[in-house]
């Protein structure tokens, strides 16, 4: 059997970031940088006043208080869009600006409006009642970002900061990566659509719903093609049908020992698709490989529900970030006390499905417990839906008991 790690790194050496492609900035929200964005110009790009007000030499207002106002002649008129003014403020004169102008030369400080007469004597002069400080309510040129300096790295994701940022600095079109198309399709004579009555023997098909909305709170853009039967030309029909729209096809079931593997069968004998067991529980059953003339990667997960998922937190997540061109994230594990004793199988990693719980002291200082949300049978989807987290027992360990220290995967609630 294959580790958990084995299996990823074979996962993750087949696969190559999607090509980037240029977006208009509104059409980029959502997507991960392909490239590095660097300011060609500074921001600010001038020195501009922070204030509506007077842009004043500091000498002339020095020492102004409410008793003894400093008198300036107000001798410019700069509101914000004008080029900026090549008249230097003479002695004892002002300018009237606005927030966003660019200062004049020889300004050195701004006067909010609040903090003068705003020129209520009418004779084109103003009484400015306190002083600023030096360089006060002026946003200096390249104080925010420097030309020349890389504003976004790739990989970064693209929210509407970053979108901001971009429009900040001019730029209208940025290199990303697509959203991954993810075809999703289960396997299995017994299933049936949910919303339909299941004759006897039959179940309702829940893992393409649980992959599919896996995919999609992953960041990926989901084609739910839903039950294919145990029938290995029409699994290949709709298989080569989607590959069209697919940068990634996950199918569940008929992956194990039985009489009916569809899936196992059929792409077994394409070659490029490998069938293996990997070391952990649920999950052991898993296939991988690629499929059709554009070498679509393809994910045969297992059927068992809690199998179905576990393997998309484990495998495909992964992949999914491989393929938006992200380094996996090297994040520190997460640990957790068990609040009860449980057993594991030897020589598999465990992942049980728990829930965390706070210390009952509660505090800053309380630790994370946790305990299970369900029985380890990887049929039980009740379980899996009331679970907060993962708790990973490593392949060698077999009995943990209440109060070890278990390592948790945080489960996404969207
Ligand atoms: N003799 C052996 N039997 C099994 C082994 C084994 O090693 N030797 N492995 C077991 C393990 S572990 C798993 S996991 C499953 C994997 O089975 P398959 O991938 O072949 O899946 P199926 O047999 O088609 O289904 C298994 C189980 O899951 C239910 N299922 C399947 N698809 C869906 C779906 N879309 N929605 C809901 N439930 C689904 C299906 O009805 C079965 O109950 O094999 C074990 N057996
Ligand atoms: O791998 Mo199976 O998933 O142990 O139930």
């Amino acid at each position: 059997m294959r580790t958990v790690e084995e299996h990823l790194s074979v996962i993750l050496s087949r696969l190559r970031p999607l090509p980037p492609f240029e977006q208009h900035l509104l059409d980029a929200h959502g997507h991960y940088l392909a490239e590095d964005v660097e300011a060609t110009r500074d921001l600010p790009p001038f020195d501009n006043s922070a204030m509506d007000g007077y842009a004043v030499r500091l000498v002339d207002v020095m020492g102004a208080d409410q008793d003894t106002p400093a008198i300036l002649a107000v001798e410019q008129e700069l509101p914000a869009g004008v080029a900026p003014s090549e008249i230097e403020l003479a002695p004892g004169t002002c300018a009237r600006i606005m927030t966003g102008a660019p200062v004049p030369p020889g300004a050195d400080a701004i006067v909010p409006v609040e903090w003068t007469d705003a020129g209520a004597a009418g004779d084109g002069s103003v009484r400015i009642h306190r002083a600023p400080a030096l360089g006060q309510h002026v946003r200096g040129r390249g104080e925010d970002v420097r030309a020349g300096q890389v504003v976004l790295t790739a990989g970064t994701h693209l929210g509407a900061r970053q979108i901001g940022l971009l429009a900040g600095i001019g730029r209208d079109l940025v290199s990303v990566r697509p959203t991954p198309r993810v075809v999703v399709i289960s396997t299995g004579a017994e299933l049936v659509e949910p919303g339909t009555e299941p004759a006897p023997g039959q179940i309702h098909d829940s893992n393409s719903f649980t992959l599919a909305t896996a995919a999609r709170e992953a960041g990926a853009e989901v084609y739910r093609v839903g039950m294919v039967p145990d029938e290995g030309k029409i699994l290949l029909d709709t298989i080569e049908d989607q590959l069209i729209r697919a940068d990634l096809v996950i199918t569940s079931g008929g992956v194990s020992m039985g009489a009916y593997e569809v899936v196992k069968e059929t792409l077994g004998r394409l070659g490029t698709v490998e069938f293996t067991k990997v070391a952990m529980q649920p999950g052991m059953p898993q296939g991988f490989g690629v499929i059709g003339p554009d070498e679509t990667p393809i994910f045969t997960l297992p059927g068992n529900p809690v199998s179905a998922f576990v393997s998309f937190e484990v495998f495909v997540k992964p992949a999914l970030r491989a393929l938006q061109g992200l380094s996996q994230p090297d994040e520190e594990p997460e640990n957790a006390l068990a609040a009860e004793a449980f057993g594991s199988p030897e020589g598999r990693r465990q992942f049980l499905r728990g829930r965390l719980v706070k210390h009952p002291e509660g505090g800053e200082h309380s630790v994370t417990r946790v305990t299970l949300a369900s029985g380890s049978g990887s049929h039980l989807m009740g379980g899996l839906a009331h679970a907060d987290c993962l708790i990973v027992v490593p392949e060698q360990v077999t009995r943990v008991e209440a109060g070890d220290q278990v390592r948790i995967i945080r489960l996404e609630s969207v």
